[in-house]
């Protein structure tokens, strides 16, 4: 059985239709690139998801239970976390204070979380820096944090807002090897991100977004040859110069 079901999700803004009739299913144990030109409606699947917003529409269920109407912490404790895609840690806490925010809910305890949060930081390559404030971090660290915080929630499903947005090359390959090792962990992964050869590189399959739609889905190597997937992020004529 599918880990994630969404089916037939929906989310109107006045007459901007930002999901539309979107349906697509989470495979237990896999990395799905969840790809699409700016502004296709990634980010609110994310929000939809997680119930941050509800939907116009539809479903979305996990392990087969509908998590539609549960507040985002009623959705983190069925085990699903998310990152976004602006990070923002508490900048005068400390790696393991920001990290073990995201256990606080989970644990209870100060002390429990906080050694979750050095468990985490452990599995992100942070664990080194767990007593520096993460205003001092680089970006590519933030957005670790950023990961790790989600981890300590304890997820078995993690959505990754562009986790790798503004890193250099190496960071990325960083970023790559860190998301298959959560996946390794135990962790089914959605994975929104535009930096296409980390999609094409840690990605099991990839659905592609459009204005709200699904215009594709399939292997990495596959979505990309799609011309409907040509046009919608080069515009229809390089789609038939190539056809
Ligand atoms: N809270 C909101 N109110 C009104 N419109 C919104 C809201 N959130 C998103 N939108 C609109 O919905 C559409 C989809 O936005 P969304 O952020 O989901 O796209 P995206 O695929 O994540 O884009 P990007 O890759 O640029 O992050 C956009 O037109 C956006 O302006």
């Amino acid at each position: 059985m599918a880990l994630l079901e969404v089916e037939n999700l929906s989310r109107h803004f006045g007459g901007l239709r930002a999901v539309a009739n979107l349906s697509f299913a989470v495979r237990p144990g896999e990395i799905l690139g969840l790809i699409g030109p700016n502004g296709a409606g990634k980010t609110t699947v994310f929000n939809l998801v997680t119930g941050f917003l509800p939907p116009s529409g539809g479903d979305v269920r996990l392990d087969g239970e509908s998590l539609v109407g549960l507040k985002p912490h009623a959705v983190a404790r069925r085990g699903v976390a998310r990152t976004f895609q602006i990070v923002k840690p508490f900048p005068h806490l400390s790696a393991r204070e920001n990290a073990a925010l995201g256990g606080m809910a989970r644990l209870g305890s100060r002390r429990a979380a906080e050694d979750e949060a050095m468990r985490v930081l452990e599995q992100v390559g942070l664990a080194a820096k767990a007593d520096v404030p993460a205003g001092e971090f680089t970006l590519a660290d933030q957005k670790r944090l950023e990961i790790a915080r989600a981890l300590a929630t304890g997820p078995k499903l993690l959505l990754l807002d562009e986790p790798m947005g503004g890193l250099n090359p190496r960071e990325v390959g960083g970023a790559c090897e860190l998301v298959e090792r959560i996946r390794e962990s135990g962790v089914t992964v959605v994975l929104v991100e535009h930096i296409m050869r980390a999609i094409m590189r840690i990605s099991h399959r990839v659905v592609v977004m459009n204005q709200g739609e699904k215009i594709a889905e399939g292997a990495p190597a596959e979505v990309v040859q799609d011309p409907a997937v040509i046009a919608a992020y080069f515009g229809k004529r390089v789609a038939n110069a190539r056809g």
